[in-house]
């Protein structure tokens, strides 16, 4: 049976801690690096990231809109960059966001979570404001696959509680969707089926006290986040967080040691 992306992230965390690294190819980190604003720029950039990190970082998050950018130069980049995760002995969390009708999220699924696709990814990041139903065949072709999937419940940008805090069947959209992941996870424990709720955010009102998956915390750094607040944000639910940040460990580079020395420190903190 293929083990799933829940036991994989678990091992994987086991030996190299929980930071999930983003790989977010900026324009301006481009430039600071040195690079050229061009698909061999971008390349230089996502690569060289991989290598200097891929033996330490359980985690990576390619940002797909950066690889897009650039277009189908850019998606051969970033095929390129899941295969060196994979390599590297790392997981690959894509960030793309998809979220769409049934019969479309199949095609995404096929896209992003089949191993038969050049674009197939460890995990993906969803997002379920069609409705949390319109992700069922994502859900199907991870179980059946062995992947993970991230669902948008509390986004880190300021404008995401008009439309996570709004009231659906008596509890919040965002608390909707935390029941929802879970009823996914289906008692497994780690689950596959994790969350995506921002660092930057001060309080919660959620009760993640069921959940099982694991809980992606971006907006480390850059936007404001710090890994220290996240124990009391997120309460008992804190040992299941993969703490998330791509400029804040980006900036530090080219030079591998320094990006190195980046990660560990965050990495660090958030044991
Ligand atoms: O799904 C995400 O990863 C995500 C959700 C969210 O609520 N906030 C958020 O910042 N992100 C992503 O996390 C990354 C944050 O990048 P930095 O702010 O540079 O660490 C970007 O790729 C965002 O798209």
């Amino acid at each position: 049976m293929t083990e799933t992306f829940g036991v994989r992230l678990a091992a994987a965390i086991e030996q190299r801690g929980r930071l999930c690294v983003g790989i977010d190819p900026h324009p301006q980190l481009l430039a600071a690096w040195g690079l050229t604003q061009d698909a061999a720029g971008l390349e230089s950039f996502a690569r060289g990231t991989v290598e200097a990190l891929g033996d330490t970082v359980a985690i990576f998050k390619p940002q797909s809109a950066f690889f897009e950018a650039f277009g189908s130069a850019g998606i051969a980049v970033l095929e390129r960059v899941l295969a060196d995760i994979r390599a590297a002995g790392s997981l690959s969390l894509l960030d793309a966001k998809r979220g769409d009708i049934g019969s479309t999220m199949a095609g995404y699924a096929r896209a992003y979570l089949d191993d038969s696709s050049p674009l197939a990814a460890d995990a993906l990041t969803v997002s379920p404001f069609l409705g949390f139903g319109s992700l069922g065949p994502a859900i199907e072709v991870a179980r059946d696959t062995g992947k993970g999937l991230y669902v948008l419940c509390r986004t880190s940008n300021p404008e995401g509680g008009q439309v996570q805090l709004a009231t659906s069947d008596g509890r919040s959209v965002a608390q909707l969707m935390v029941d929802e992941c879970q009823a996914a996870n289906d008692g497994a424990d780690p689950g596959s089926f994790g969350l995506v709720i921002g660092g930057t955010l001060t309080e919660l009102g959620l009760d993640l006290s069921g959940f099982t998956g694991s809980i992606l915390v971006p907006g480390i750094g850059a936007q404001g986040g710090t890994v220290d607040s996240l124990a009391a944000l997120l309460g008992p639910a804190y040992p299941r967080v993969l703490p998330a940040a791509s400029r804040e460990v980006l900036s530090a580079g080219p030079n591998p040691d320094a990006l190195r020395a980046a990660a560990v420190r965050l990495g660090a903190t958030a044991r």
